[in-house]
C-alpha cells in the first residue's frame, strides 16, 4: 500500500499525521504505525495521528505513540492536528474536535502559534517528592535543581519501569523553577516513545499546573524544553484548575509518500 504521510513538530515533539477522513488508513496495525514512527526504517515520530471525519465535531483525533499502540491525549499532537486542519482547508475561527479524553477547543493564532484546550484537572496527589496528576495521559511530575544536567532517560526510564507503573506505564517530567515566578524549564521521558522527547504537551500543563504562582485566579507559566518555548495559562480555584490552554508553535516539515507492507 503506498501511503500519503504529513510531518509535523510543535516545539520538536514530532509527528506522522494521515489524512483519514475517507477512512483509508483505520486497518493500520501496531507494527505498521511503530515502523513508520521509526527513525532509521520509517519517517520518524514520537507518535502518529489520524485525522478521522466526525458529525458532530470539525474533526476526530486517533492518537498512537511511537511503539505502535493507541495512547491517551497528545498535547503538542492535538496543536499540530490544528494546525494540519488549518493547512489542508478545514478553516475554523475556533476548532471543536473530539479525542479519547474529550472534546477539545483550539485556535491557530495570528502569530502561527496554536492554542489547545486541555481538559480540567480536579485532583493533584503529592507523594512527598514528587506529584501525580492526569492533563489527559498520566503524568509524574518531580522537582530538580538542574535539570540540564540529568540523564533523563535512565532517571525517567527507572520510574517509568519502577513497580508502581510498570504495567500501565507514566510519563515522567523533571522540573526546574527558572529565576522569574512564571517561568520553569522542563524536561520528559515519554511512555510509549520510551526516550526523551524534545517536549511533551500534556507534561508540560503538568508541570506549570504542579508551578503556579498564584493560590487562586488566573496563572500563566512560560515553559521552556529542549524543542522551545510554551505558555500554559490557567484557573486556580481552590483544588481544582479550569480553563487550562497550551500554547506554542506548530509546523509542517514535509509531506510525502511511503511504501507500506503489510507488516
Ligand atoms: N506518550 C504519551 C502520549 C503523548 C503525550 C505527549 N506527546 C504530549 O504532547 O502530550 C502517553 O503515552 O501518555
Amino acid at each position: 500500500m503506498k501511503l500519503t504521510f504529513y510531518k509535523y513538530q510543535g516545539t520538536g515533539n514530532d509527528f506522522v499525521i494521515l489524512d483519514n477522513r475517507n477512512n483509508g488508513y483505520a486497518s493500520l496495525t501496531k507494527n505498521q504505525i511503530n515502523f513508520l514512527c521509526d527513525r532509521r526504517f520509517g519517517i520518524g515520530a514520537d507518535g502518529l495521528m489520524l485525522l478521522n471525519s466526525h458529525p458532530s465535531y470539525d474533526f476526530e483525533m486517533k492518537y498512537y505513540n511511537a511503539d505502535g499502540g493507541e495512547s491517551t491525549m497528545c498535547g503538542n499532537g492535538g496543536r499540530c492536528l490544528v494546525k494540519f486542519a488549518n493547512d489542508i482547508g478545514i478553516l475554523k475561527e475556533s476548532y471543536h474536535f473530539i479525542a479519547i479524553d474529550g472534546e477539545h477547543e483550539a485556535s491557530v493564532d495570528l502569530d502561527g502559534t496554536v492554542s489547545l484546550k486541555m481538559n480540567d484537572v480536579n485532583e493533584i496527589q503529592y507523594k512527598g517528592d514528587h506529584f501525580i496528576l492526569n492533563t489527559g495521559s498520566p503524568h509524574y511530575v518531580q522537582s530538580k535543581s538542574d535539570v540540564q544536567q540529568l540523564d533523563v532517560y535512565k532517571e525517567g526510564h527507572k520510574i517509568r519501569y519502577s513497580p508502581s507503573f510498570e504495567k500501565e506505564g507514566i510519563n515522567v517530567n523533571f522540573v526546574e523553577q527558572l529565576e522569574a515566578a512564571d517561568k520553569i524549564f522542563v524536561r520528559t521521558y515519554e511512555r510509549g516513545v520510551e526516550d526523551e522527547t524534545y517536549s511533551c504537551g500534556t507534561g508540560v500543563t503538568a508541570a506549570a499546573l504542579v508551578s503556579y504562582h498564584n493560590e487562586n485566579g488566573f496563572n500563566h507559566v512560560d515553559v521552556l524544553t529542549k524543542g522551545g518555548q510554551l505558555s500554559v495559562e490557567f484557573d486556580k480555584i481552590g483544588d481544582s484548575f479550569k480553563n487550562i490552554w497550551l500554547t506554542g508553535p506548530a509546523e509542517k516539515v514535509f509531506e510525502g509518500t511511503i511504501a507500506l507492507n503489510t507488516v
